[in-house]
């Protein structure tokens, strides 16, 4: 089943060089762009730093609106939803962002921000705040008796469960994740890796997930978009873009990244299904 389906989307800046005379200039960061996310799957989003990636992932949880084309989710067209259609899509569709500690509130108590987005639509949960934020805490791999801390007394890798936590409060049924692992270490970003695929086997959910570590992608993901100049030049499954890359952009990605080794890569593939 499509849950998420974005069709023909454009994203143009409009930007202004520098001194009271400096023109206007139209920057097209994202160009006819398409693609569906189906119940459950993860679709990566891969390509260079500047190809566009955060911009696609940002029209497609109406966090920007296209300049054209139309974001469908679960049927409706929400390009332009507003009011109640929009806070509705915003609970189905939910972002984890990279940099864990400048979008956790500092002055906030894990607890309220773990709650926050049900108090932005009037939610009380029936066991109490603090027993929903303990709940999700654990969920996430957290310690539960720690939800009074603040996000500055956590290390890095347990302020993205934090961010990933609050993300899971209102039941997604899309999490879009931008370069939700690539600040970590790399043994603190292959333990949320597991956390992420093991919550998506839980609850079902689909993710978006953007990263520019192939190795990271082809672990996650069952299909992949290769994205340069706002443009995806390609997409298919894993096995295919990654296996017998078509397109001359997606290749030379390929031969830059030494670390995506078969056998490497298969051992880990085959430890995370178990
Ligand atoms: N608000 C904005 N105003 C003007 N230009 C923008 C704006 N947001 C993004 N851009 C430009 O659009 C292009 C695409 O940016 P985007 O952040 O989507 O790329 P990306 O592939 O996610 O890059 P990265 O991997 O570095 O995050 C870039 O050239 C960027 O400078």
């Amino acid at each position: 089943m499509t849950l998420l389906e974005v069709r023909g989307v454009t994203k143009e800046f409009v930007t202004r060089g520098e001194g009271a005379r400096a023109r206007k200039t139209t920057f097209t960061a994202v160009d006819d762009v398409s693609f569906e996310v189906e119940l459950g799957e993860t679709l990566a989003i891969v390509g260079e730093s500047g190809s566009g990636k955060s911009t696609t992932a940002r029209i497609a949880a109406r966090l920007l609106e296209p300049t054209t084309g139309t974001v469908a989710f679960d049927g409706q067209d929400v390009t332009r939803a507003t009011g109640k259609d929009l806070s509705s899509f915003r609970n189905n569709v939910q972002v984890v962002f990279q940099d864990p500690f400048s979008s956790l509130n500092p002055r906030y108590t894990v607890e309220r921000i773990i709650t926050a987005p049900l108090s932005y639509q009037g939610i009380t949960p029936k066991a109490g705040r603090t027993a929903f934020a303990q709940e999700l805490m654990e969920r996430v791999g957290l310690n539960p008796d720690h939800c009074r801390r603040y996000p500055a007394q956590f290390s890095g890798g347990q302020a993205q469960r934090i961010g990933i936590a609050r993300a899971l409060a209102v039941n997604p049924k899309l999490v879009i994740c931008d370069e939700a692992v690539s600040a970590l270490d790399v043994s603190i970003q292959a333990q949320v890796l597991e956390l992420l695929m093991r919550l998506q086997r839980e609850s079902g959910f689909s993710y978006i997930f953007i990263a520019h570590d192939l190795a990271v992608v082809r672990q996650i993901s069952q299909r992949v978009a290769v994205m340069n100049r706002g443009r995806i030049v390609e997409l298919g499954s894993c096995d295919q873009v990654f296996g017998a890359p078509e397109h001359d952009y997606t290749k030379t990605l390929l031969a830059a990244v030494p670390r995506i080794n078969p056998e490497w890569d298969a051992r880990r593939r085959q430890k995370a299904a178990r």
